[in-house]
């Protein structure tokens, strides 16, 4: 390889400067560095949020790049043809990337590897997406893992490497290749009026993700343990968006919790096991990746869900409007925040697909097209884990009971009454938000009466439960 023949560092879903093994090899080599992100197929694919959420990662990184005289070259087409015509016009003898663990990313990425291999370009991959590489954790016998905490007993003394600083420059080259205009890719196009309120609620970029850990860190680990549950107070981290656009590492957030653990913030070590159900979800994707499409235990195929989504109670549900006010709550928080409390994140899903019946499919789909930290294996592994047919699922008989939850978790209804609107005589702003962002053929007004429950509760879960016996769960 010549001395100064560039690196084409191929960005994904990695969108940093620090503790990016990827950039800092690059970096150390001393050759010219161009980073580089593709609008391939699998962004096309994208729902709503996550892909305009993804465009805003991308000028934030741009503009990192840019703070240090380097630039992000954006291009649009096949992946491997595009870095190809790259190899071409740059005269890069080689490509880095970060790994990726989903089925569609690591069958672009073999073939990819591969192709520029043979054609003479060192094409290499590199971690950094997690904190175990999926293969690297088996069971005694050399399995995969498939319940949770034998997976986190195996991984949680293991070193984790400490987190690399951001390289202080990079060597551009001669001349840097042309780019597209991220505003010509219209990756917001899709969220119509709903961009503009879920905006403020964004944190956005490597930066304000550091400070976001930093700050959970010095106020918010300590108490975790405890207050992680209660979806009306800001108990836990929040980086989620962050981690799932790689514009912060595990390894980083690992390490500030090890730290505080250090330090005796007693909640670390549950915010230790989070991150760890992070990895297992990337696991599990790995080693069985039709997790992400049907029932992870075969046994659920010929369970009679309601498939049809155009059903009025799914309509109901989508637009928090089912007359449960936990439930309508956590949907009306989706969909002006981009994100939903994990109590919430649950509770809905228990309420799809038990009370109302509806495959799990249907509520992934949803969440895939409003969630901007959308993850396609915790995606996954939750839905499967709420509807019943996951791995680790909460067994099928448990049917969440959304009035004793908001009894249990929402007290005060400081969450219920943030989100929903009707009947209030002072709303709060949020809840109001919620109907400037919703679309217009949606026909709803904080001035409507709350809807009456679509089900009863107990009607719903007998209904579950009696469709649920005789089958060999
Ligand atoms: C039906 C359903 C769908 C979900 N979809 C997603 C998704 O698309 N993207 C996503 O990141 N998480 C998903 N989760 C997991 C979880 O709800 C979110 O990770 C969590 O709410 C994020 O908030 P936080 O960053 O404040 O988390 P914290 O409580 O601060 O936890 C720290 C980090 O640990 C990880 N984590 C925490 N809980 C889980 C979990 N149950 N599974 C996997 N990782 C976890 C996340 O990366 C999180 O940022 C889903 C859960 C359910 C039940």
């Amino acid at each position: 390889m010549s001395d100064n023949s560039p690196i084409l560092l191929w960005y994904r879903r990695d969108l940093r400067l620090s503790d990016h093994p990827a950039l800092s090899a690059a970096a150390q080599s001393g050759r010219p560095v161009i980073p580089v992100f593709i609008k391939d197929t699998t962004v096309d694919a994208l729902g709503a949020a996550p892909k305009w959420r993804l465009g805003l990662g991308l000028g934030a990184l741009a503009d990192s790049f840019d703070a240090m005289s380097s630039k992000l070259v954006l291009r649009e087409g096949d992946a491997l043809d595009v870095l190809q015509a790259l190899v071409k016009e740059t005269g890069a003898e080689a490509v880095y990337w970060s790994r990726l663990y989903d089925p569609a990313s690591l069958q672009r990425d073999s073939k990819i590897k591969e192709t520029l291999c043979d054609q003479g370009v060192d094409a290499k991959s590199f971690g950094g997406h997690v904190m175990f590489e999926p293969w690297s954790v088996e069971t005694k016998a050399g399995d995969c893992y498939k319940v949770y905490t034998p997976f986190w007993n195996n991984v949680k003394t293991r070193d984790v490497e400490p987190p690399l600083a951001a390289p202080s420059e990079l060597c551009a080259p001669e001349e840097w290749p042309a780019s597209d205009a991220l505003e010509g890719w219209g990756l917001a196009v899709a969220m119509n009026r709903g961009a503009d309120v879920v905006r403020p609620f964004v944190c956005l970029g490597e930066k304000a993700a550091q400070s976001r850990l930093g700050g959970f860190m010095a106020h918010g680990v300590a108490e975790y343990k405890q207050t992680r549950d209660i979806p009306g107070t800001d108990g836990t981290s929040n980086l989620s968006e962050n981690l799932s656009l790689g514009e912060i590492s595990p390894h980083q957030c690992w390490h500030a919790g090890q730290r505080a653990l250090q330090d005796g913030k007693q909640g670390a070590e549950t915010f230790l096991k989070e991150l760890v159900w992070r990895e297992f979800a990337c696991h599990l994707m790995y080693h069985t990746p039709r997790m992400l499409t049907d029932n992870w235990r075969e046994e659920w195929d010929s369970f009679p869900w309601n498939e049809d989504e155009r059903r009025a109670e799914v309509k109901a549900w989508k637009q928090g409007r089912t007359g449960e006010p936990f439930v309508d709550a956590a949907m009306r928080e989706l969909y002006v925040t981009g994100r939903m409390h994990n109590r919430g994140r649950m509770i809905v899903a228990s309420y799809l697909t038990k009370h109302l019946m509806c495959h799990w499919r249907i509520g992934q789909k949803w969440f895939e097209h409003c969630l901007i930290d959308w993850d396609p294996a915790s995606n996954a592994m939750g839905w499967q884990w709420a509807a019943g047919s996951g791995p680790d699922a909460s067994p099928y008989f448990r049917v969440f009971n959304p009035e004793t939850q908001l009894d249990k978790f929402d007290k005060n209804r400081d969450y219920a009454s943030r989100w929903i609107a009707e009947g209030r005589a002072n709303p709060h702003k949020d809840a109001l938000a919620f109907f400037d962002a919703i679309p217009r053929s949606w026909p709803l007004s904080a001035q409507d009466d709350y809807p009456e429950k679509i089900i009863a509760l107990d009607e719903g879960r007998e209904r579950a439960l009696e469709t649920y016996k005789g089958r060999n769960f």
